[in-house]
């Protein structure tokens, strides 16, 4: 496995002015993304369950640049209220929906709840975030980046409930990209490949990680959180002005195949 250091392209004050919403801003690529966004001039308001680790995350960025609210993005209430609250002190131009994740299981043994909690976390709460966000972005004319999963368009073993999931959020930004591009809001998607955060190693096992990496991804190398986050800047960057309704997946060829989907041990 060759891992590569995260690269920085994007020139300081790229995003100055921005006010970004990033969910699960507390831990992996949501860190990497809200660090970032703030580097380049963007204020960010996280979104989390857990306060300590939000508050870790403003301790990388410059004080004033963000601030936080606990909240778990199921509960679409008290989400929608955060997206409110931020959207009338900061306004808002740019809203990462990050927060997600799944358990590995093969499709016999997930049960009804078990389908439910991933459909909720990974689709359900993307959507109304998303509309919750709509008449502030399109009166910044705003962007949306969505974290989803690479080969999502291929399917994933031991992930029905997650790449079901992600396939709809994929069809959601799509569609939402044909009905707000009159406002100005442009919708994507990232599919990252390996990104080697704690959160997936607590999920797979040494042995899957890595075959993830060194069996799956043609470019052998993990992606780093800090090339998601570089994207996302990009996407919001005026230099993104004309990219909507995309599925980039930064991977490292992982979706060209053998891919990620094609390990049975992911479920083993
Ligand atoms: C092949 C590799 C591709 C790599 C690409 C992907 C990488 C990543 O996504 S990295 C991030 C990885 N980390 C995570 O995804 C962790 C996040 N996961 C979670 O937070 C949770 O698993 C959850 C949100 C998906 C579920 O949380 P919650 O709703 O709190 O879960 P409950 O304990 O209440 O259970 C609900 C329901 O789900 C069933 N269930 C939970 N775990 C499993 C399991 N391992 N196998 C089967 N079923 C499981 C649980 O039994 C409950 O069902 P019912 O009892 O029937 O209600
Ligand atoms: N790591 C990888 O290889 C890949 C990851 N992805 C996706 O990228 C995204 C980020 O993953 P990664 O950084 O690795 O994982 P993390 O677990 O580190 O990040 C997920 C973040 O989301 C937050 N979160 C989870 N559930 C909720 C919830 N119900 N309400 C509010 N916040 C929540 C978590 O914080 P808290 O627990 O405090 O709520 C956490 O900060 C996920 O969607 C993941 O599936 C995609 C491809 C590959």
């Amino acid at each position: 496995m060759t891992a590569t250091k995260g690269t920085r392209v994007l020139a300081p004050g790229t995003l100055d002015g921005l006010s970004a919403l990033v969910t699960g801003a507390g831990s992996g690529i949501g860190r990497a993304v809200t660090v970032r966004l703030a580097e380049l001039g963007a204020h960010v308001t996280g979104i989390g369950r857990h306060e300590d680790t939000l508050a870790a995350t403003g301790e990388l960025v410059d004080s004033g640049a963000y601030d936080y609210h606990v909240c778990d993005v199921r509960d679409l209430d008290a989400v929608s209220a955060v997206v409110a609250d931020t959207g009338r002190r900061h306004g808002l131009g740019l809203l990462v929906n990050n927060a997600g994740g799944q358990f590995f299981a093969r499709a016999d043994d997930i049960s009804p709840g078990g389908w439910r909690s991933v459909l909720d976390l990974n689709l359900t709460s993307v959507f109304h975030i998303t509309k919750a966000a709509h008449p502030f972005l399109a009166a910044s004319r705003g962007a949306v980046v969505n974290i989803s999963l690479s080969g999502v368009e291929r399917g994933g073993m031991g992930m029905a409930h997650s790449i079901a999931a992600r396939a709809g959020v994929l069809g959601l930004t799509r569609t939402l990209a044909l009905e707000w591009a009159a406002e100005g809001i442009r919708l994507n998607c990232l599919g990252p490949g390996t990104v080697l955060t704690h959160a997936l190693s607590d999920e797979a096992s040494e042995h899957v990680l890595g075959n993830l990496v060194d069996r799956a991804t043609p470019m052998r190398t993990p992606t780093p959180p800090e090339d998601v986050a570089e994207l996302v800047a990009f996407l919001a960057s005026p230099a993104g002005a004309l990219m909507t309704g995309q599925l980039l997946q930064i991977d490292g060829g992982a979706h060209l195949g053998p891919g990620l989907h094609m390990l049975p041990e992911a479920y083993r």
